[in-house]
């Protein structure tokens, strides 16, 4: 579908997102990416999964252009956000990143204070010149991410010194903090223990209420209880995308069958 059809639509009556057609990705001569055609559902949680290397993050990537930091890497097709596209060479890829955050695998806080790594980023994007902007900034994005009662009497000591879920935590706040609509998390909770995973999946279903979301995640367990569709990449396909329970007890592909009961990935 061409980008100018997209943004002909009414941004606010349609259910998704964002939506990716006929998206193609290389790295160099490889192509890790086929023709893939995606919808992202507002306000709702989108998983990713599919065996090693079958290139979910590299398609998570695609929707806040990550993938324009990494030499050689090539993105063809079209993504909308909103209906607008995203590849549009106008766009200014800081606002870009600032409606799309992104929560990466490893908690990785700035070296900063707590309170300024909540800071850091609406300052930036000139949010909450004041002081006390700020401040109300940063509270509310760490009462969010549930986060607060469990930092307020230290956001002057290092965000380095939390432990990994509240690292993690601390790196959703920062997210949170410049307004973003879409959520990217890749893997958020591989580095962390079950307690703190449980906390993060709680979080995550808080968190849709309020912002899309869409998680990478290698395990099947955690798409089928934090979203509410699911995506299932193959060797750079996109073989299915369906409401998540469907996807686990009925898919419509022997592939996605095959991975699910654990002959393959
Ligand atoms: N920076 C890169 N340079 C070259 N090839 C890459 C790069 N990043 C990914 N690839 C290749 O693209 C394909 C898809 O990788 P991607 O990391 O997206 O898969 P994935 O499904 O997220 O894997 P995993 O679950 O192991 O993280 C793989 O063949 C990978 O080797």
């Amino acid at each position: 579908m061409a980008a100018e059809n997209l943004m002909m639509r009414n941004p606010e009556t349609s259910d998704h997102k964002m939506i990716a057609r006929d998206v193609s990705v290389y790295y160099g001569e490889a192509q890790a990416l086929k023709n893939v055609d995606l919808d992202i559902g507002r306000n709702e949680v989108t998983s990713l999964i599919g065996p090693s290397g079958c290139g979910k993050s590299t398609f998570l990537r695609c929707l806040n252009r990550m993938n324009d930091v990494i030499d050689g890497c090539r993105v063809v097709g079209d993504i909308t956000l909103d209906g607008h596209d995203i590849y549009d060479t106008k766009l200014d890829v800081v606002q870009l990143r600032a409606r799309v955050g992104m929560v990466f695998q490893k908690p990785n806080p700035f070296p900063k204070s707590i309170y300024d790594n909540i800071a850091y980023g609406p300052r930036i994007h000139g949010l909450g010149e004041a002081k006390s902007d700020t401040d109300e900034i940063v509270e509310r994005s760490l009462t969010r991410a549930g986060l607060w009662n469990e930092v307020k009497d230290r956001l002057d000591k290092p965000g380095t010194g939390l432990s990994g879920g509240q690292q993690q935590r601390l790196c959703i706040a920062r997210a949170i903090a410049v307004n973003p609509e879409v959520i990217l998390m890749d893997e958020p909770c591989s580095a962390l223990d079950p307690i703190a995973t449980a906390k993060i999946e709680e979080l995550i279903d808080e968190l849709r209420q309020n912002f899309t979301i869409v998680i990478v995640t290698h395990s099947m367990q955690q798409a089928a209880r934090v979203s509410q569709k699911t995506a299932f990449f193959h060797l750079g396909d996109l073989v299915e995308c369906g409401d998540t329970q469907q996807l686990f007890t009925n898919p419509n592909d022997e592939r996605t069958q095959g991975y699910i009961t654990g002959r393959f990935g």
